[in-house]
């Protein structure tokens, strides 16, 4: 964050001011039409809801922005007005002790208004989630000649940047001035059997941090690995290593579940309230949008994508209830989580409301912290359906339908923003031969790799899905054919150097590729043809290649696949 950006006091702060300083306005109109109001029954009776959610919500922000006097006398107002006849006299009372209290918060100076909120808001500040890049720091620290080279050799065809130490004490400084995203580290070094683990241990105590660790060592037994275990590693892997299973782990180890921030959205009546809430979950990291009118709520689904939605309970026009039930009558947001807000402390009622599908009821004022963890729970099972729902089970990569949803979303956006988008189709040869001579497992492998090496290697912002069994298709975004055709090639020629184990055999793989372009190809359907095309082009000119749709065939090549 940079030093100016305003702290989460100052903005809690900037939001009671303007609590305070609306205030009198709210009062005077309401007050107005209370005294209208006296002069005939009928007139009573018409401005009690009115007046009901005037006290209502006025304790619920009063609560949630800390001014406990004002929430107190709102709600014997708002008691008041639950009795079979009101008291005139308890109401009028009540207004003019919110005037008296409204005018003592304006007469204090700012810091001393912001003290006179009980209920400030203590955070440990979150760490601002920066979108984590796909290549990685590693630092190998190994003194074997051999097994380095063929370590460096994978670790970079999987795009990661690798430093290589030969002795523990040059690794101990490169962590100190410069932390890894992780760190493979042999056992054995001259300076003792066990110097590699120990090194880790001293590291991990100097710093405070588990540092994310794998070791590589000659010895399988127990107390070996007990004590990798007590060094906090994270891996384990006895010599001869296969260095492709160690990429995996690392893979593993680096690859966080999901980056994306979580997406809340707040519909609530009261807009400080709202932003309040939006506060506070944001400080914990989610994007967060406000939405005043529960009217306004549907479009905000559908432009903003929620992986949750907080609601109030008690708006006007609609309350959060009604709302809910119009959500959950659209089938693309049944599963959605839905969070109902409400200064209601009866459970029965709280029960009642929950009829609707809702996941969860917070009463107002929140307790920060439980509003986060209520959010993100809810939110973060949400995320895992979805990604049930959307992704292929053995590569984590999107599968056919949600690939080809995605592409036109992409290329309906590409179409507003006059940019051009490249897609390449990769298919791995000989695949059958692979399953057939070295088992199904083997194959399964080989179809693993490729998609490690894909998410790598390509942009996060790049659509990456496979298509169908060892077929891959990619939307590369903003480039131009020519270059999707370095980037594929590069990977091409990468991928062809990887070293894949099955039982004693060891063996390579190759895959071929097609790309097309879009704007030349305007639609998802057309794109696809035109790169399975190149495709089939690049299989029929002896595979092990890249074509791109635009290579011009001077044999009047066929357009059908093989
Ligand atoms: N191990 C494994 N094999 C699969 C999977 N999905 C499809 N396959 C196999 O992939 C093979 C694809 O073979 P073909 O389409 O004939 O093509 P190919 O042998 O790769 O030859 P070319 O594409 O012409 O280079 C079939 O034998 C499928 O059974 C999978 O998930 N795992």
């Amino acid at each position: 964050m940079s030093p100016s950006a305003p702290s989460l006091h100052d903005k809690l702060n900037q939001l009671r001011q303007r609590f305070i300083e609306q205030l009198p306005a709210r009062l005077q109109h309401i007050t107005e039409q209370w005294q209208q109001s006296r002069a005939s029954t009928e007139a009573e009776a018409r401005l009690g809801p009115e007046l009901h959610r005037f006290f209502h919500s006025l304790k619920g922000t009063g609560r949630s922005l800390g001014f406990e006097r004002i929430a107190l006398l709102a709600d014997q107002g708002e008691t008041a007005l639950n009795e079979p006849t009101p008291s005139a006299h308890v109401i009028e009372r009540v207004f003019v002790q919110l005037a008296e209290e409204q005018q003592r918060l304006q007469s204090l100076p700012g810091q001393q208004r912001a003290l006179a909120a009980l209920n400030s808001v203590e955070f440990a500040p979150t760490p601002i989630k920066t979108r984590s890049k796909r290549q990685r720091l590693i630092y190998l620290c190994d003194d074997e000649p051999d097994q380095v080279g063929q370590l460096l050799h994978h670790l970079r065809c999987f795009g990661h940047e690798v430093v290589h130490f030969e002795d523990t004490d040059a690794f101990f400084n490169a962590v100190i001035s410069r932390r890894p995203d992780a760190i493979i580290m042999d056992v054995q070094f001259p300076q003792g059997n066990t110097a590699g683990t120990e090194t880790l241990t001293s590291l991990n105590k100097l710093t405070g941090e588990r540092l994310p660790a794998i070791v590589l060592s000659a010895h399988g037994d127990f107390h070996s690995r007990l004590s990798a275990v007590r060094a906090g590693c994270n891996g384990y892997f006895t010599k001869p290593v296969k260095p492709l299973d160690l990429m995996l782990a690392v893979d593993e180890l680096t690859t966080p579940l999901d980056d994306e921030p979580l997406r809340v959205l707040v519909v609530d009546d009261e807009p400080e309230v709202a932003a309040y809430h939006a506060l506070l979950l944001e400080q914990a990291g989610m994007v967060v949008q406000q939405v005043n009118h529960p009217s306004d709520a549907l479009t905000a689904l559908e432009r903003f994508s929620p992986d949750l939605l907080l609601v109030d309970v008690y708006m006007p026009v609609c309350s959060g209830e009604e709302l809910a039930n119009i959500i959950r009558q659209q089938p693309e947001h049944v599963g959605l989580p839905i969070i109902y807000l409400s200064s209601e402390t009866d459970s029965q009622k709280q029960l009642s409301a929950m009829t609707a599908g809702v996941e969860a009821f917070i009463t107002k004022p929140v307790v920060p912290e439980e509003l986060v963890s209520a959010v993100q729970l809810r939110a973060e099972r949400l995320r895992l359906l979805r990604s049930l729902m959307t992704r292929d089970s053995m590569t984590g990569l999107y599968n056919h339908s949600t690939t080809t949803d995605l592409i036109s979303k992409a290329l309906a956006q590409a179409h507003r923003d006059n940019t051009q988008h490249a897609m390449a189709m990769i298919d791995i040869d000989h695949f059958k031969a692979v399953n057939d001579t070295h088992g199904h497992l083997a194959g399964d492998q080989v179809i693993i790799t490729l998609s490690r090496l894909l998410k790598t290697r390509l942009r996060m912002s790049d659509i990456i899905g496979r298509y169908g069994g060892e077929e891959f298709v990619v939307l590369l975004k903003g480039v131009s054919d020519e270059r999707a055709s370095e980037l594929i090639d590069g990977l091409r020629h990468d991928f062809a150097q990887v070293d894949f184990h099955a039982g004693g055999a060891h063996f390579r793989c190759t895959f071929s590729a097609g790309i097309s372009s879009f704007p030349i190809q305007p639609s998802t359907e057309s794109l696809r043809l035109s790169a399975d095309q190149a495709l089939y082009r690049a299989k029929h000119q002896g595979r092990n290649q890249v074509v791109t749709s635009t290579e011009q065939d001077d044999d009047g090549f066929p357009t059908a696949r093989l």
